[in-house]
């Protein structure tokens, strides 16, 4: 046995409460052995357990908390970090983000993505999911980094033609095919195709059914402005949910971004499918897409997770940041301040958003993966501690996270990342980054 123990902290609970406790993790296993006194196992089974400690985390002062979930990201957009701002989603991705991304090498998608990593990381993102191209190389720096990460190559088929199209839909399934269970099993798959309006209805419906028969769920943006909405219902007769549903990509394990502009019905539909819709309040808030209604989903059933999304529509990769953007974004769009309350967007990031993504992880309960961060409340933001969870969605951001752990590793101790060189990652992300923009430049 080879065992952490995360010592002298309080620890939050599945249920919400808080408990001080130490946490005591199997390294080789990936998973929590104890809680405190609480193990999966019987008594005699966890004094055999837990004897002796390899490791230790210090978390004394600290709030231990189930590692954040970015269940929507392109994270190799880093780059695109305050590339172009301050315009609407159709004109800044036709504009400005689809002309720079021509222009991205394999190369550049790896160093935004150590990039991302390295963010992620720092502020106790243990699990994203991520939407972009060159996945093979985002899944190099997943495995490097130990995070754990749902990927899938996303396509587009709008101004294609037929045979480009079908190029990008069977590379989309054939990296969801090849990375699946890549990293030790960290690394999941999905077929990725972008959003409804962006890729054609034979790709979607070819690509979809050929995903079913590989056993991959299907992510996508759906229902993210009003202007995408429209041409859907104008066209069809139906809103975009009942368009994914007759396209057979509503199922139990697939998960959509956005869901701004969904109507009663999309959210029943949601609700009994059991697809579940990832809230990304940042990037609403920025492309002005609109305020998801967080607190009807909710109250319907439907699982919501919260994500990022790409860096260039943020621009930063902090989940706290999230948490308490979607809050005040919930009341804000319920007209009511008790909607979408502190314990509702932490769970929103941690448990559901494994359950969103079908990863393991977003509890700290013995038995569960070992993927957790530990946040200094000994910050003057952090003064007092009235409640901790009050503090995790609205006071707390991710420069406070002193250690991260996933599958049993330890990510960054006490600040510093362990599974990346921090210098040389920044240094190389901005050189790409800087060239990428002289070779934009020069086109056009
Ligand atoms: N294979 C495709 C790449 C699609 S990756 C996913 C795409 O989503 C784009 N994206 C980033 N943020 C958003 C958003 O908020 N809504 C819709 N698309 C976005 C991102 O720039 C990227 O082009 C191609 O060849 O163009
Ligand atoms: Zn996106």
């Amino acid at each position: 046995m080879n065992a952490l123990r995360v010592t002298g902290g309080r620890v939050l609970r599945p249920d919400g409460s808080v408990t001080g406790s130490d946490v005591t993790i199997d390294r080789d296993a990936g998973t929590i052995l104890a809680v405190g006194e609480e193990t999966a196992g019987d008594e005699a089974t966890a004094a055999e357990a837990v004897p002796d400690v390899d490791e230790t985390l210090d978390a004394e002062g600290g709030l231990v908390v189930p590692g954040l979930v970015n269940a929507h990201t392109h994270v190799a957009m880093t780059l695109l970090r305050g590339y172009a701002d301050d315009k609407e989603l159709d004109a800044w991705l036709r504009e400005d983000i689809w002309p720079a991304e021509a222009e991205l090498t394999a190369d550049d998608v790896e160093a935004g993505a150590a990039l991302g990593a390295l963010e992620m990381i720092r502020s106790g993102t243990t699990a994203f999911a991520d939407m972009y191209f060159a996945m093979d190389r985002v899944a190099d720096v997943v495995d490097r980094a130990g995070l754990r990460a749902r990927l899938g190559h996303g396509v587009v088929t709008v101004g294609k033609d037929d045979a480009d199209a079908r190029a990008d839909v069977k590379e989309s399934l054939a990296v969801a095919r090849d990375l699946e269970g890549a990293a030790d099993g960290r690394i999941r798959t999905a077929f990725m195709p972008h959003s409804l309006t962006t890729v054609g209805e034979a790709y979607l419906r070819e690509g979809v059914a050929e995903a079913r028969e590989a056993g991959v769920p299907v992510h996508l943006h759906a229902n993210e402005t009003a202007e995408e909405v429209d041409p859907i219902v104008d066209k069809r007769g139906e809103r975009p949910v009942t368009y994914a549903e007759d396209l057979d990509a509503l199922g139990p394990d697939d998960f959509f971004a956005h869901g701004v502009h969904v109507d009663d019905s999309e959210i029943e539909r949601l609700a009994d499918a059991g697809t579940a819709v990832v809230h990304c309040p940042a990037s609403n808030m920025k492309l002005a897409s609109g305020m998801a209604p967080v607190q009807r989903l909710r109250d319907a059933g439907v699982t919501v997770a919260l994500g990022t999304d790409g860096a260039a529509s943020n621009n930063d990769l902090d989940v706290f940041d999230e948490m308490r953007d979607a809050a005040m974004l919930g009341k804000l769009a319920a007209g009511d301040a008790a909607a979408v309350p502190a314990e509702a967007v932490v769970e929103m990031a941690t448990a559901a958003g494994a359950e969103a993504l079908g990863l393991p992880g977003g509890r700290i309960e013995p038995g569960a993966a070992a993927d957790l961060a530990v946040v200094d409340l000994d910050a003057p933001h952090l003064t007092p501690v009235h409640d901790p969870v009050s503090h995790l969605a609205y006071a707390a951001r991710g420069s406070d996270v002193r250690h991260t752990v996933c599958d049993g590793r330890v990510l960054m101790r006490d600040r510093e990342v362990l599974t990346l060189d921090a210098e040389a990652v920044r240094e190389r992300a901005a050189d790409a980054a800087s060239d990428l923009v002289e070779r934009v430049d020069s086109g056009v």
